[in-house]
């Protein structure tokens, strides 16, 4: 059955249409038992794939699209192979904590809006174990950079630390999708490690220590700490003052955050 629906750019509405990248979706979904959770199904091409290997919810919030998955997928409800949560999906993860209330991965054509959002709740959501997801490239390679690529950033090191394995899958180009968005996508893939809890205090650091990119990282941190107190750690820790934000590696960033975290009475 066609449907026409009117791509609401608020909702981040773009369409996957290229039978070639949801199949290259499907063919990398992991080998495991795990429910599939699903944000944003739309219109329900790459829901349609996903019932047909695995149990599957699905999170959207445009009213507009419920009808039109309600019908194109009543047997799926019917049989408990397919929920489908009309909902905000950052409202279901305050009010739940979880998607899913066991081991799921998580996959889906995300609303670029919010991606970012959306993938670092993933990171704390302890049942998500795998993370595949379209997102803008610019972003994707923000998540995977190395330490000294100009992408590294806060969001790389969060990365390394939670996951076993960060990778691109595939470029996808705009006119895969209806409408095209303005920019390139990727699909990225995450595998999670086991029990990571993220340091709230952690993540500050970070954003402090990339505040500036393109400043040196002494420079950053002296907004909160007392220079000759970061001098003294510096050379504890045997590095030059000249450093740049993406120039150190996590192991790095992680030995200065418990040094100034244990210096912390020094604190302006
Ligand atoms: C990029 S489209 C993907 C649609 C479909 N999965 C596809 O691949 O064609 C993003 C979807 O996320 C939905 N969405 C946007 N914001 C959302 C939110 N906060 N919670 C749940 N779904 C949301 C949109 O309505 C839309 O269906």
């Amino acid at each position: 059955m066609e449907t026409r629906v009117i791509a609401k750019k608020k909702f981040g509405q773009n369409f996957l249409k290229d039978s070639t990248v949801l199949s290259k979706i499907i063919q990398s979904m992991p080998n495991n038992n795990n429910h599939i959770v699903e944000i944003g199904p739309g219109l329900g091409d790459l829901t349609e794939k996903l019932v047909k290997y695995k149990d599957t919810t699905a999170y959207e919030v445009d009213t507009d699209l419920i009808g039109v998955l309600k019908s194109k997928f009543a047997i799926e409800i019917e049989n408990k192979r397919f929920e489908l949560i009309h909902t905000d999906v950052l409202k279901a993860w305050d009010e739940k904590g979880s998607l899913h209330e066991e081991s799921y991965d998580l996959i889906a054509n995300l609303p670029y809006y919010i991606a970012t959002n959306i993938i670092l709740r993933a990171f704390e959501d302890s049942n998500c174990e795998n993370i595949i997801v379209m997102i803008q490239r610019e972003v994707a390679q923000k998540f995977t950079a190395q330490v000294n690529d100009k992408e590294y950033s806060s969001l790389s090191i969060i990365t390394q630390i939670v996951s076993k394995e960060a990778r691109i899958l595939i470029d996808v180009p705009p006119e895969s999708f209806d409408p095209p968005p303005k920019v390139t996508s990727s699909v990225l893939f995450i595998s999670k490690k086991d029990n990571v809890t993220l340091d709230k205090d952690f993540l500050k650091f970070l954003k402090v220590s990339f505040s500036q990119p393109r400043k040196k990282l002494f420079k950053n941190l002296t907004a909160i700490y007392k220079k000759e107190f970061l001098s003294n750690i510096y050379s504890e820790l045997n590095i030059e003052e000249t450093l740049r934000p993406h120039e150190v590696d996590v192991s790095l960033y992680s030995q200065l955050y418990t040094k100034v975290k244990n210096g912390k009475q020094q604190r302006e």
